[in-house]
């Protein structure tokens, strides 16, 4: 089954409202609506800039989605500094990543949480954009594929199939992120596949089929070619390169 590749750009904790708006402008200028039949373009802001990059974009001219970086699983009440599933949902976005690297590392985001969040969010009919990766410490034991299963079975323990197929993976293994040091299209087909056979095992071998399994960690315009063509990469969560209007379109592009 062909899957419709997602390019999804993680902004991190960059752009205030005024940085967002002018980069949510120059990709949504770039781009031609008939890009959305054959690439989905997500860009995830912080969320105070989450509004003001989805005003300026006219969804009917151009397909592009908006998605927060975390949202939190409670659903309202005394949570103090935490977003629910009705406040993004209410703005427009299509969904949320959950459990990325720097969540789980800096924030002590557990896989329960994770798994929690992911229900949150398909409950309110959002997706998860669910990141699994190891760390350098675990690539180098050689049980990096063993790690990042328990990581996807943990994040969709109890999630319907129904509601799994909304939802899409990220491996972003952790010593790719942001270190200039990407894994190769082998390396990361190999992890990838390993996730799409967890998938199936939990799912079935259609449902595994339909579901898309994003590559992050240092991707850009130089290496994208080479990522994509692998058969379990269907797309990109981007950090550095969505930063820039030019090298984001780059990388859509690469999946026309
Ligand atoms: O963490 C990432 C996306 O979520 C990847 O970041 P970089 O593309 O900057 O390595």
């Amino acid at each position: 089954m062909a899957r419709k590749p997602m390019m999804a750009g993680n902004w991190k904790m960059n752009n205030t409202i005024s940085e967002a708006v002018v980069l949510t402008q120059e990709i949504s200028n770039h781009f031609e609506k008939d890009w959305g039949d054959s690439v989905d373009v997500v860009v995830c802001p912080p969320f105070v800039d989450l509004k003001p990059a989805k005003t300026v974009i006219d969804f009917d001219k151009m397909p592009i989605a908006v998605a927060s970086q975390n949202v939190y699983f409670e659903l309202k009440g005394a949570f103090t500094g935490e977003t629910s599933v009705a406040m993004i949902r209410e703005i427009g976005c299509a969904g949320s990543i959950v459990g990325h690297s720097e969540r789980r590392e800096y924030f002590g985001e557990t896989n329960e949480d994770v798994n929690k969040k992911v229900k949150a969010l398909v409950a309110a009919d959002l997706y998860a954009i669910v990141c699994v990766g190891e760390s350098l410490a675990v690539r180098e034991s050689g049980e990096m594929i063993d790690f990042v299963c328990a990581q996807v079975r943990a994040a969709f323990a109890g999630v319907s199939v129904e509601d799994a197929t909304t939802c899409v993976v990220a491996y972003e293994p952790i010593w790719a992120i942001g270190t200039g040091r990407t894994a190769t299209p082998e390396q990361a087909e190999e992890v990838c596949a390993a996730i799409r056979a967890t998938l199936a095992e939990m799912y079935g071998e259609e449902a595994a089929e339909a579901m898309r399994v994003l590559y992050g960690g240092s991707m850009n315009p130089g290496n994208v070619e080479a990522l994509l063509a692998m058969p379990n990469i269907d797309g990109g969560l981007i950090g550095g390169a969505a930063l820039k209007a030019a090298s984001f379109i780059q990388l859509v592009e690469a999946c026309l």
